[in-house]
């Protein structure tokens, strides 16, 4: 692994204390092996006692940091074994959840036991049913506006020791971003490629050979906070194994392809953006987004200064001037994973493959969305439609997620706005268990996302528009997504995010342009005004010409009355006086 160590903990889980490297190195295991925190082999009587009481307050000092997919202090083998999951946030026996300070209490597990879609089949041979309760049935319930795994944390967009102050990030076009911001965005990048995740293990096996070879060396192994990004989404959408020798089942995927869509990709961007914060100490930083719907057939955003160029000397890779050649990927071995029923490690193999606009044997997809394909799907009312599937029709989540034409129609063939944004990529970006390894995706996301509160904004729908039941596996409204720890629902991220979630967008949406029976309707209504008008006009124009007629021969008539008047007056006078 090439991450370096961090050598402090982040503030909100330890209340600044410092966490010293010779005290987490060897217990956390930061560094390529393995975690095995509080195994050691069979060790006998006191001795063994006193080293694995030793070893249970080092990690128990250490892993007060964890927020991943399992705090670390969870995954010892009696940790695995006694199913509960509730460190105290300080570290204190008796502590659990921070119950002492009010912040939490450990409870069971809420799983959601609702009828999913008939895609999955099965029941009891994939450890993400229910999740979690393969792994775990007791966590934290935190209180009021504290939050995470240990109840230390505050919920999104609160801050301060009693989460009680708001905060709020904006994310932003890219595109309209500084030099500067640009490059301290893509520096940051690289730097959670690279840094040791302070907090996160991933588990390394199914919950099966969990406990390792021995029986008592768990199977979790530290990873960098972007390869964290990477491994859940690999975790979400990996096939079923079914056993040796038995093909994978690959019609099941926990992020895709129903309501979840959206929901399970917002948390995860979330998490990303948190994870980055606390790595910059900058509770400011909002991750960007990539506007993909301009429509050509160029990458904007495939530039050195951005998220680099096409290399000069092959179609399909980086440019070496980009931090991103440098890139190595993970969770590459998917036939392997599928055939020996493993799963991805933080193992890093190849550099990242971009082809933009290059698929030249599917032409549909040399083409990013356009402007207008954005303000279609925003104008579908419902969220989702049966099957709840990627074959939903009139349904604003197969829509944004691009099973279906703008306008809502599925069609099997058509691929729009967020897929298309994918297969444009035409590489690693475009492969759906390798994807965010190319950090296209993440910008691609928060553009998607950003579409997706659009919607919540404008619709206004409240969550009983979520279905609740009968959705593929994984995305019923009170599922807790996979692999998120501390649970969290799919009905929890179906909220606006600027009042619930602590960021908001800067987006200009594009206007909508007429569609052709508005511009007949339009080119009907304005020729009846202009006939209206030139009709008025003609006939101010004739009559103002009669009058004017009629006063040019008015003199004429008013001498004559004149002269008779005169002679009347005169005739009067004349009377008068005589
Ligand atoms: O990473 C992804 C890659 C995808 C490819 C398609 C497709 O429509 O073929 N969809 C994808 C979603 C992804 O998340």
């Amino acid at each position: 692994m090439n991450g370096r160590q961090p050598s402090e903990c982040p503030e909100n889980f330890s209340g600044g204390a410092r966490c010293m490297d010779e005290m987490c190195g060897p217990v956390a295991g930061l560094g390529s092996d393995p975690v095995v925190a509080g195994s050691g082999g069979v060790v006998g009587g006191e001795a063994a006692c006193s080293m694995w009481r030793v070893g249970l307050l080092l990690v128990t000092l250490c892993a007060t940091l964890t927020l991943a997919q399992f705090p670390r202090q969870c995954v010892t083998p009696e940790g695995l074994l006694s199913g509960q999951c509730c460190p105290s946030p300080a570290g204190v026996a008796g502590d659990e959840c921070g119950s002492s300070t009010g912040r939490g209490q450990c409870v069971v597990i809420a799983a959601d036991n609702r009828r999913h879609g008939p895609q999955y089949p099965y029941a009891g041979r994939d450890d993400r049913e229910k999740w979690p309760l393969r792994f775990f049935n007791r966590t934290c319930q935190c209180n009021g506006n504290f939050s995470g795994y240990n109840c230390g944390q505050c919920r999104h967009g609160l801050t301060g020791p009693n989460c009680d102050q708001r905060i709020s990030v904006v994310r932003r076009n890219i595109m309209q971003m500084s030099a500067a911001e640009k490059q301290a965005f893509v520096n940051a990048l690289d730097q959670a490629k690279t840094t040791v995740h302070p907090d996160l293990v991933i588990c390394t096996r199914r919950y099966q050979e969990v406990f390792g070879p021995d029986g008592n060396t768990p199977q979790f192994e530290n990873v960098t906070i972007y390869n964290y990004f990477v491994w859940s989404h690999y975790y979400s959408v990996s096939k079923t194994y079914l056993g040796s020798g038995q093909t994978s089942f690959g019609g099941v995927d926990f992020s895709h392809e129903g309501p979840g869509f959206v929901t399970w990709h917002r948390f995860h961007l979330i998490q990303l953006e948190r994870d980055m914060q606390n790595m910059l100490g900058d509770s400011t930083f909002a991750l960007p987004y990539w506007n993909f719907a301009i429509g050509g057939s160029e990458c904007d955003i495939c530039t050195d200064e951005l998220l680099g160029a096409r290399s000069s000397f092959d179609m399909s890779s980086i440019s070496p001037n980009s931090v991103f050649s440098q890139w190595r990927v993970i969770c590459e071995s998917v036939e392997d994973y599928d055939t020996f029923g493993t799963i991805c490690n933080s193992t890093e193999t190849s550099p990242i493959r971009r082809n933009p606009a290059g698929n030249v044997a599917r032409p549909m997809v040399q083409k990013l969305p356009e402007p207008q394909d954005v303000l279609d799907c925003l104008e579908l009312n419902a969220f989702d439609t049966p099957p709840y599937y990627s074959t939903s029709s009139e349904s604003f989540r197969n829509t944004i997620e691009g099973y279906s034409a703008p306008q809502g129609m599925y069609d099997p063939v058509v691929r729009s706005l967020h897929n298309l944004a994918h297969l444009f990529l035409n590489g690693t970006g475009g492969q759906t268990h390798l994807s965010p390894n190319d950090p296209i995706f993440v910008l691609l996301h928060t553009f998607t996302d950003a579409i997706f509160d659009e919607w919540l904004s404008r619709h206004q729908p409240g969550e009983v528009v979520y279905p609740e039941e009968n959705a593929p596996i994984g995305h019923n409204r009170n599922f807790n997504m996979v692999p998120f720890w501390p649970p969290v629902t799919n009905a929890e991220m179906f909220v606006a995010a600027t009042e619930n979630l602590g960021y908001s967008y800067e987006v200009q949406w594009p206007t909508r342009a007429y569609t052709v029976s508005e511009i007949i309707t339009i080119g009907v209504v304005a020729a009846v005004l202009l006939v209206a008008v030139l009709g008025g006009v003609i006939a101010c124009a004739v009559r103002a010409r009669s009058y004017r007629s009629a006063e040019a021969l008015e003199p004429l008539l008013g001498e004559t009355f004149r002269c008779y008047s005169e002679d009347d007056r005169r005739l009067d006078k004349s009377q008068s006086v005589v």
